[in-house]
Formats: structure tokens, sequence, C-alpha cells
């Protein structure tokens, strides 16, 4: 056994004889004293100072007994809104640390490198292992509470949302004598480890609020992003990719500048475009780049404003959190202007279905505005938040308005560059005799043919050698460029001949 391990289990040793060594020499004080006094005074009086001075002081007898100190460090904090940092801190250093010595243990998937077969071992309910710091023996309990009740939460869900109960946390105890250095030193050096430990051990995560149940937890379930796209494989215009990744670099390196200028530590892209011009390709690029998770929030599944309030605060820092097709999640739009007096009468007509009214959800533009630039949009900071739509001309300018969504990117139709990057992506090449067709055909501004298009041409079909395939690939391409223009001309004739 290495000579380090074996002086830490002798310094926990120590510390369990210490522990109750302290106490008996306490309690043994106490009953010399009582033993010595009460022969000397009646025994009314005797019974009335005593029992005054045990109400005064039980405290302080009670610290002469045990003159140990807990922390407790929850599951959850804040009024149960958010999952608590810290005990995701202390519950990987922990796992790392002191998990071993621990009897009873608790598995988990390990996450990063395929996490595959392997387990995260973390301890398990009741368990106690001890930890050893600067000389000073800690024990570290775990702690379940609740034993899986269920009830109605007043906060979320307009008194709808019903909780379980079956509340974690640890407790850390320690001698008194070593609260400065447990408070000051030992507690921070946890939090610090775990930090990276998660850091280390992270494997990023694609959160989503759709399809959960009432009895859930977390407002979020979660699959492991393994999205391949990246900045690499993204084709559009370079000059603006450059721009685009500067500023997430920007944002990324930014805490110190966002806190100068007073501003939250969050940031708003909106991507528009047609479909198939890269826009969801583009957000799993910018999460790869940054190393965050995604958080893709469902706004259907949202029943009121207060649970979006809740899932914006359940979401951690370093992530995007990502609303797509924001112009036909919800009728954001809509809520805003007065309904004409003749759809407030077909409204009227129509019989009420009080299931689908039920489900419908009420998150009005005002609630979303609130969770991505109010007050609570600047809890937990390092955020990204992206709205996509195909129809930006159809959204509340409130919405989009410089500083909710700072960065408006267009995702547009295929040019020549961005056919570059696709060509060098699915077929390895950088020129070809038929890249001349292709420039040639894209210059044409009439011809609009979407990334996502060019890529179903450019992508293997069979296995043949790759030159064959290449120029195969390539020339389905340029004739379905070509079958577009010529579609184009016969439009133009007619249109032409019915001006006549
Ligand atoms: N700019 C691009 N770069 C690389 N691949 C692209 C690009 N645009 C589209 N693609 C390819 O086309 C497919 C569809 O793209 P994507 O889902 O990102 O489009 P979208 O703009 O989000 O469409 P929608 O508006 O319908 O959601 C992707 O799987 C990707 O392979
Ligand atoms: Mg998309």
């Amino acid at each position: 056994m290495p000579a380090a391990r074996r002086m830490r289990r002798a310094a926990a040793a120590a510390g369990v004889v210490e522990r109750f060594a302290g106490m008996g020499s306490a309690l043994a004080g106490v009953m010399f004293v009582w033993s010595m006094l009460s022969p000397l005074l009646p025994r009314q009086l005797f019974e009335h100072f005593v029992g005054r001075f045990l109400r005064r002081h039980a405290r302080r007898l009670a610290g002469l007994v045990d003159p140990y100190l807990t922390v407790t460090i929850s599951e959850h904090c804040g009024e149960r809104m958010k999952l608590g940092d810290v005990y995701e801190q202390a519950k990987a250093y922990l796992s790392h640390r002191c998990a071993r010595r621990a009897r009873s243990l608790r598995a988990e998937r390990a996450a990063r490198d395929g996490g595959g077969d392997r387990f995260l071992l973390t301890m398990g309910d009741g368990e106690e292992v001890y930890d050893v710091f600067q000389g000073a023996t800690v024990w570290w309990n775990s702690v379940s509470s609740g034993g899986g009740r269920r009830y109605e939460s007043p906060w979320f869900g307009g008194g709808g949302v019903v909780y379980d109960d079956d509340r974690r946390a640890y407790r850390l105890l320690f001698h008194r004598r070593h609260r400065d250095l447990v408070v000051d030193s030992y507690l921070p050096h946890v939090c610090r480890e775990g930090r990276a430990i998660m850091l280390r051990n992270r494997r990023r995560k694609l959160f989503t609020n759709a399809g959960g149940d009432r009895y859930r937890k977390s407002a979020w379930s979660y699959v492991a992003f393994e999205h391949p796209s990246t900045f690499d494989t993204l084709a559009m215009d370079p000059a603006k990719k450059k721009d685009i990744m500067d500023d997430l670099d920007a944002f990324r390196d930014g805490k110190d500048y966002y806190a100068r200028i007073g501003k939250a530590w969050k940031r708003g892209y909106l991507l528009h475009g047609p479909p198939g011009t890269g826009k969801s390709t583009m957000i799993a690029a910018m999460a790869n780049y940054l190393d965050y998770d995604i958080y893709d929030v469902e706004l259907t599944s949202v029943a009121t404003n207060t649970d979006l309030r809740r899932l914006f605060i359940e979401t951690k820092g370093k992530s995007i959190i990502v609303i797509e097709d924001i112009d036909c999640s919800v009728d954001l739009t809509g809520k805003r202007k007065k309904r004409s007096p003749h759809a407030a009468a077909a409204a009227a007509a129509e019989p009420v279905d009080a299931a689908k009214d039920e489900s419908a959800s009420k998150v009005t533009l005002s609630g979303l505005l609130n969770v991505i630039d109010g007050l609570w949009s600047a809890c937990g900071g390092e955020r990204i938040v992206v709205f996509t739509t195909n129809h930006v001309g159809k959204l509340d300018p409130a919405l989009i308005r410089r500083g909710r969504m700072d960065k408006h990117i267009e995702m547009s139709y295929c040019c020549f560059e961005t056919f570059k990057i696709l060509a060098k992506n699915y077929l390895a090449i950088d020129a070809h005799h038929l890249f001349d067709d292709v420039r040639s055909l894209l210059q044409d501004a009439r011809i609009k043919i979407t990334p996502a298009d060019v890529a179903e041409h450019l992508m293997r079909k069979c296995a043949t050698a790759a030159a064959d395939e290449a120029a195969a690939c390539l020339a389905s391409l340029v004739k379905a460029l070509e079958k577009k223009a010529k579609g184009k001309e016969t439009v133009e004739e007619e249109e032409t001949v019915v001006d006549e």
C-alpha cells in the first residue's frame, strides 16, 4: 500500500477515535459536576436551577457533548428552481476521490471518450466516507429525503406541475476547530476540483423539453450531442464564416468585458433563410466550435410563461439555447395584434374543445422577451440564444431587435464559393473540369439551389472509383442546374407571351 494512502487511513482512524474520545471526555466532565452538586442542594432548588440552566444553555451543552458541525449541500437550491452547481461539483469530487471507500455505490454512464461501457461510480444513499485535507479529517454523508413523495408545486405550471420530493444532499461533518479551514479552504477546494473533473469528463449534451412527464425532476431530458458538423464542413462565404467565428471567440472570452459594460453575458443570433440552407447545421457547428451544450426549446410543449422561465433558469452556462422555426412555434406575432371582427365571430361560432385548449401553449411574446432579455436572462451567464426562421419578415420587430438578437445571419442559396466547400467535403476535390460549368450556371442570378440540394447531388451513391464518382456527381449537378435554367427560360417566355 503506498505510504500516502497508509497515512491517510491512519489519519482517518485517528479522526474517528478523536471524534468519540472528545465526546466521551466532555460527557464525563458534565457527569462529574452533576454528582458533586446534587447532594449539596435541596432537591427542588436543584431541579429549578438545573432546569433553567439546561434551558438557557442547551445549545452550548450540546456543543460540549458533540463539537461537530455539519454543512448540507442540496441537489436543488434557490426555491427548487435551480439544480445546485455546488452539489454537482461535490458529487464529481467525491466520486473521484472518495467513492472507492464507499460500500454502496450509484452507477452512471461515464462521460467522455465514447462513454460506451464505462461507468462513473458515486456514493449511494446513506453512505459515509472520510476525506483528509491539510491534516483535518472530514466526513461526507450522502442523504436522501422525501422517500419519493410527489406533491403539487405552487411555483410552476400554474399550480399544476407535480414534483418528486426525493431530494438528495451531501452532508459534510467536521470538528468545529476546523470551521475556518473547511469554509475558507476545503469547500472552495472541493468546488474547484469538482469543476475540473466535470470539465475533464464532460460529454456534451443535447437537451430537449419535449415529451417530458409531469413527474420529472428536471424540465429537461438529454442525449449525448454527437453532430459532426464543424465550421470546416459548413458551406458558406468564407468571409462571413470568419466574421461569425470571430464573434463567437469574442463572446466566449468576454466575461470581464460584459461585466465592465454592465451587460448580461449572453448573445443572440438570428439565423434566417430558406429551408435547406444550413441553419441547423450552423448551430451544430457553433456548439462544436465553442464546446457548448445545446438546449433545444420546443415552444409548443411549454404551457405557460412561468414554465418557460423555469426552463431557462434550469439551463447551465456554456450552452446554446435554440428555438427553431420561431415563426411557426406559437403565435407570437398574433398575440399583440387585434383580431379582426370577422375572425372573432368565426372563433365564437366554433365549438370549444376544452382538451385542446388545455394543451395549447399559453406562452406569449412578452413572456419570451422577458426570459431572453429581462431580469431573468442574467441568471447564470455564458449563454447564446439562437432563433431560426424561414420567414424573417413575419417576426415581431421587438423579438429580433439588436440587443435581443444581436447578430442577424442570412443563410442563402448556393454560390460558387459554397459549392467549392461542398465539393471538397463530399468529393475531396478542389478542382475539376466541370467546375467551370457549375460556376457559370451558379452565376446566373435566376438559378436558386440550396446547399442541401447541391449536397444531395454530390453524395456518394455507389462504390465506384473516386475519379468516376466525382465526374458522375458533378455531371448530375450540372444537369440539374441546366434544368432549372431551362425551366426559368420557359417561364420567362410564357410571361412575355402573356404580356404581349
Ligand atoms: N451551408 C451548408 N453547409 C453544409 N451542409 C449544408 C449546408 N446547408 C445545408 N446542408 C446540408 O443539408 C442538410 C439540411 O440542412 P439544414 O437542416 O441545416 O437546413 P436548414 O436551413 O436548417 O433547413 P430548415 O429551414 O428546413 O430547418 C444538412 O444535413 C446538410 O448536410
Ligand atoms: Mg433547420
